[in-house]
């Protein structure tokens, strides 16, 4: 036994320059150390973290949740065996006191559950995603959903819809799979500095006629001139052909809507791009992008509470695409519970910080395995170089991960931690199965 015997955190910075929370975690001479991400779109049901700016904590919470960390998290998993990680989230979450993790924040929790979890790989002398995997072993390699176009709240955009994603379906090996979206990513670029050109546009650091880059949003996703869904979906396919590739057959569409983030709630409607949508006319409208495009996944096409909304489209669509569930789930096991018993979706996205502990994290991702729904591992829009969530997509197995663009380091980070890992593995895919070619 390996006992937990120092815990430390401090501030740095996220990939937007916000500060969030580190922490370190020492069990004689094994360290770990692991940082938490931050999201823009965040949901109501979310584990509750100390972020600056808020009012409850006087805008310095993550200076807060890095005291409580050191004040009140360390006392109590010290000495204790740093591979008990069910057994340490259990004390972390006992400590805080509350469900949703508001009273320490779950970023001062989430800090400290995943530096235990990168200290016991060291203790023990695996790589995490060994540490992270059932007794049954560790899965494949999970198929990638990658960022090509944003808008919605992670780009000062006209383009309400958050993500529009590319699948390499038609890979092979994850190198392939990585090639596959960067030529697509510049395929699409071409065509919005095309676009930007001939619309007069021209970057402030541009010095010619020629000099006309796309603007980029928080993920690292090209924020394209459009602001209609149809005609983002249309540039991306383009893309895709440009890039040589089938749509459906060989890249496949996903979408984030980000619905939650557009829904008036005092007047029951959907505010998209300038129309006023009530809930029959916005599940029409989602199932007329899924009849229009190669869309093969659609995370939170209807708001976090709009369980009516995710009823009729999972009846209307539900066995044509992937209906994943983000702000709707919040990696939450009673949400989850809910949402299988009323057939609400069939995947869920997961995501460690809605959760707040590695093992909640599990659970959350094992019973959506256990009702049949796809599990997709997700970053946040706010990132580090923190490679985490590559683990924990290989080491439960959850077949999908959604990381964000291929261009930004905070990105990259978890792409290379699976380059490593496809060229020490056979390189198979889990998600090619959940996820098959579109007919
Ligand atoms: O909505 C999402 O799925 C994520 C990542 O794209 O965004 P955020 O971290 O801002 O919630
Ligand atoms: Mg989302």
């Amino acid at each position: 036994m390996t006992e937990i015997t120092d815990v430390d955190a401090w501030e740095v910075l996220d990939s937007r320059g916000d500060p969030t929370v580190r922490v370190r975690v020492e069990a004689g001479d094994a360290a770990g150390t692991f940082t938490v991400p931050a999201g823009a779109s965040t949901g109501a049901h979310e584990a509750v973290e100390r972020r600056d700016g808020g009012d409850r904590y006087g805008g310095r919470g993550v200076r807060e949740a890095c005291a409580a960390v050191r004040d009140e998290l360390a006392p109590v998993v010290a000495g204790r065996s740093v591979t008990d990680q069910a057994g340490i989230d259990e004390v972390l979450v006992d400590c805080d006191g509350t469900e949703n993790l508001s009273r320490l924040g779950a970023n001062a929790v989430l800090g400290v559950s995943g530096a235990v979890a990168h200290a016991a790989a060291d203790a023990t002398d695996r790589p995490l995603y060994a540490v992270l995997a059932p007794d049954a072993g560790p899965g494949d390699l999970p198929m990638p959903m990658i960022n090509v176009l944003s808008g919605g709240l992670h780009a000062a955009a006209d383009l309400p819809i958050q993500d529009f994603l590319a699948v390499p379906v038609g890979a092979e090996t994850y190198p392939e799979a990585l090639e596959t979206v960067w030529a697509v990513r510049r395929a699409a670029g071409n065509r919005i500095s095309a676009d930007r050109r001939s619309a007069g546009n021209r970057s402030p650091s541009g010095d010619g006629d020629g000099d006309h880059p796309p603007p980029v949003a928080d993920e690292g996703g090209f924020v394209p001139s459009v602001a209609d869904a149809d005609a983002a979906f249309e540039l991306l396919v383009d893309a895709i052909r440009d890039a040589g590739y089938a749509p459906g057959d060989e890249v496949a569409i996903a979408v984030d809507v980000a619905a939650t983030h557009f829904y008036d709630a005092d007047r029951d409607r959907y505010a998209l791009a300038g129309e006023r949508l009530d809930r029959a006319a916005m599940v029409d409208r989602v199932a007329g992008w899924i009849d229009a495009h190669p869309i093969c996944s659609v995370e939170d096409p209807l708001a976090e509470d709009d369980w009516d909304g995710w009823e009729r489209l999972a009846d209307r669509v539900g066995d044509r695409v992937q209906l994943l569930g983000d702000d709707l789930l919040a990696t939450n096991a009673d949400r989850l519970a809910r949402a299988r018993g009323a057939g609400a979706a069939n995947a869920a996205l997961i995501k460690p910080n809605q959760a707040g502990t590695i093992t909640r994290t599990r659970r959350v991702l094992e019973a959506s395995q256990d009702a049949g729904w796809a599990p997709v591992v997700s970053a946040r829009s706010g990132e580090t170089c923190d490679a985490t969530i590559a683990d924990l997509a290989i080491g439960l197995d959850a077949g999908q991960i959604k990381i964000g663009s291929l261009a930004r380091s905070e990105r990259l980070a978890k792409y290379n931690r699976l380059l490593g890992i496809a060229r020490a593995s056979d390189g198979g895919f889990a998600g090619g199965d959940a996820l098959a070619p579109l007919d």
